[in-house]
């Protein structure tokens, strides 16, 4: 969307806001290792908990914590990118801002793996 046209609504704009979001998926699944290492682990998780016939409200859990994980990632490539475009020189406020962003994914991915405990181990033990 050029800055433009900012103002304009309707149906083209919304089309245009889903192409450049697409853009900055393609762009975080490309140049981001942990992103790639989140979507093959999602895509086990999801193949395994088929295997093992979760429940709904067990598929619902799964799936909120995965796009949770996911969007926080996206939002931490979003920090780095931009205090990158403040400064690309050593400054200890960039240092924080990139490690606090970055501290929010590790405290969800600890979350998500204990949630994915409670969620698989019953189930695995259920089908031994
Ligand atoms: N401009 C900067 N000033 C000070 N510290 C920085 C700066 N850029 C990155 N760091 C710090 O250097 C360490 C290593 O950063 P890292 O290799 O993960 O690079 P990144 O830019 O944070 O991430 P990425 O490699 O995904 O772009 C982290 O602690 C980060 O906060």
């Amino acid at each position: 969307m050029g800055l433009h046209d900012r103002n304009k609504r309707g149906f083209k704009r919304l089309l245009k806001s889903f192409f450049y979001a697409s853009q900055g998926f393609r762009y975080v699944v490309k140049h981001e290792q942990n992103m790639q290492i989140h979507l093959l682990v999602a895509t086990v998780m999801i193949i395994t908990a088929y295997f093992l016939n979760f429940p709904i409200y067990h598929w619902v859990l799964l799936l909120l914590v995965i796009a949770g994980m996911f969007a926080l990632e996206i939002m931490n490539t979003a920090i780095e990118r931009t205090v990158d475009l403040v400064t690309e020189e050593y400054h200890p406020l960039a240092k924080r801002a990139k490690d606090i962003a970055a501290a929010a994914v590790f405290v969800y991915c600890l979350f998500a793996v204990i949630i994915g405990c409670f969620l698989f181990i019953p189930a695995i033990m259920n089908w031994l």
